[in-house]
């Protein structure tokens, strides 16, 4: 496996920046589902934009999923398909699975001829599949970036015909063909992560006290209901400590958890479906609690905070708990399963709040697992495709 260095070499910038026919370079981006898969993708668009801001981009993704609402938001055109995932929980929900997918290569293969791209991008999720399918056949070259540890069958599927496939972790060649995979990181929104001179604007926006210690907890882009549990069972004991909380619920739960507690629990408990300011919420933690999500624990990296991590068992492969452990074993985060949480959450947050020194090691350590240029590596990537094309 080939693996980039974070600074961008001399070949890279000296890339000319063109499509076809000497004009900017056009792309699709196609994925999402969760923030795992959006950002990721908005990441690499912010990138292309930055080597060369007349890019076109345009992001294809899956009606009524998170990314018609989170592509625009960051100032990108979105195309829907109507595409939805297996459901593995009832034989009668798949029933149009087939027509939909066959309607959706249809609908991929108009969107490519009206867009004309020079290359596409990948980035999982129910969308890249008829897309890059779609590419394939129009000789349209295309990377994919595989955030996590473990590759689904649909990428599996994909990287056969991938020019590059970009990674975060090692081993993966037991998924894609080797000399295909070059490992750089997960692409983190650069916004997200920049923290520095933020602290006093962070307890404005969440009207919380210079004077006590705060915990964010986050369980990814929808939440997860182990850490929702946890944290209501430990409620009692925040407060009596004086430690004010970040608590991001997630869409699914907020509801319900709001008609039990009220909108307005405690001063100190500010209770939030979901973040959008991610930067102003890292910069207010003095500790973070977390799912395993591979964007986020990029995103943690960078900011170089103290973390209990608490992988997902609910995902394919187990890979949560994967990329958590690729963290414990450099002495990088704290780790709690899923199965302890409910019991042992809090008190475990309470202990690392009152261990500076444990709080020091974890931070200096996550630290050094960043790799922050990862969104400019791949842009670069995909504009050599071209390139070669
Ligand atoms: C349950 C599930 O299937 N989880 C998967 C999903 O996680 P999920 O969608 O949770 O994604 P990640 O943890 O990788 O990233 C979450 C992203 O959402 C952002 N964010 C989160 C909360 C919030 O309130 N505001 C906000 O902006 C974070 O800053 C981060 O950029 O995709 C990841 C990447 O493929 C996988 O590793 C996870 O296993």
């Amino acid at each position: 496996m080939k693996k980039e260095s974070n600074s961008m070499s001399n070949t890279n910038q000296q890339l000319p920046l063109q499509g076809t026919g000497g004009r900017p370079p056009r792309i699709i981006i196609s994925g999402g589902g969760t923030g795992g898969h959006i950002f990721p993708a908005i990441a690499i668009a912010n990138a292309l934009k930055n080597i060369d801001p007349n890019t076109e981009i345009l992001f294809v993704g899956a009606n009524g999923r998170m990314e018609m609402e989170k592509v625009p938001a960051a100032g990108y055109k979105i195309i829907g398909l109507d595409i939805q995932g297996i459901q593995r929980n009832s034989v009668w929900k798949n029933v149009m699975f087939p027509v939909k997918l066959i309607n959706s290569v249809r609908r991929a293969l108009n969107i490519i001829r009206d867009f004309k791209p020079d290359a596409a991008v990948g980035v999982g999720g129910y969308a890249s599949g008829p897309l890059l399918y779609a590419a394939s056949l129009k000789n349209v070259p295309y990377l994919i970036q595989e955030q996590n540890s473990y590759a689904g069958i649909t990428n599996k599927w994909l990287g056969k015909n991938a020019r590059k496939i970009c990674v975060a972790f090692d081993n993966m060649d037991r998924f894609f063909p080797a000399e295909k995979i070059i490992k750089t990181g997960n692409p983190i929104r650069r916004d997200a992560v920049n923290i520095a001179g933020k602290h006093m604007q962070a307890l404005e926006l969440f009207k919380l006290s210079a004077f006590k210690k705060t915990v964010l907890i986050t369980g990814g882009s929808l939440g997860a209901r182990t850490l929702n549990n946890s944290i209501a069972a430990g409620l009692d004991k925040l407060i009596a400590a004086d430690v004010q909380v970040i608590w991001q619920t997630g869409k699914f739960y907020y509801k319900q958890i709001i008609e039990k507690l009220g909108e307005e629990y405690h001063p100190d408990i500010k209770i939030r479906e979901f973040l959008t300011r991610m930067d102003l919420a890292y910069a207010a933690a003095d500790i973070i609690i977390s799912r395993a999500g591979a964007g986020t624990i990029a995103e943690l990296c960078m900011i170089k905070k103290p973390v209990i991590l608490v992988p997902s068992p609910n995902v394919a492969e187990d890979h949560q708990t994967k990329n958590a452990l690729a963290l414990v074993q450099e002495d990088a985060a704290a780790f709690l399963a899923d199965r302890d949480a409910e019991a042992k959450l809090v008190d475990r947050a309470l202990e690392l709040l009152n261990d500076r020194e444990l709080q020091k090691k974890l931070g200096n350590n996550i630290g050094k697992m960043a790799m922050p240029s990862a969104d400019e590596t791949i842009a670069r990537e995909l504009l050599k495709i071209i390139n070669n094309n």
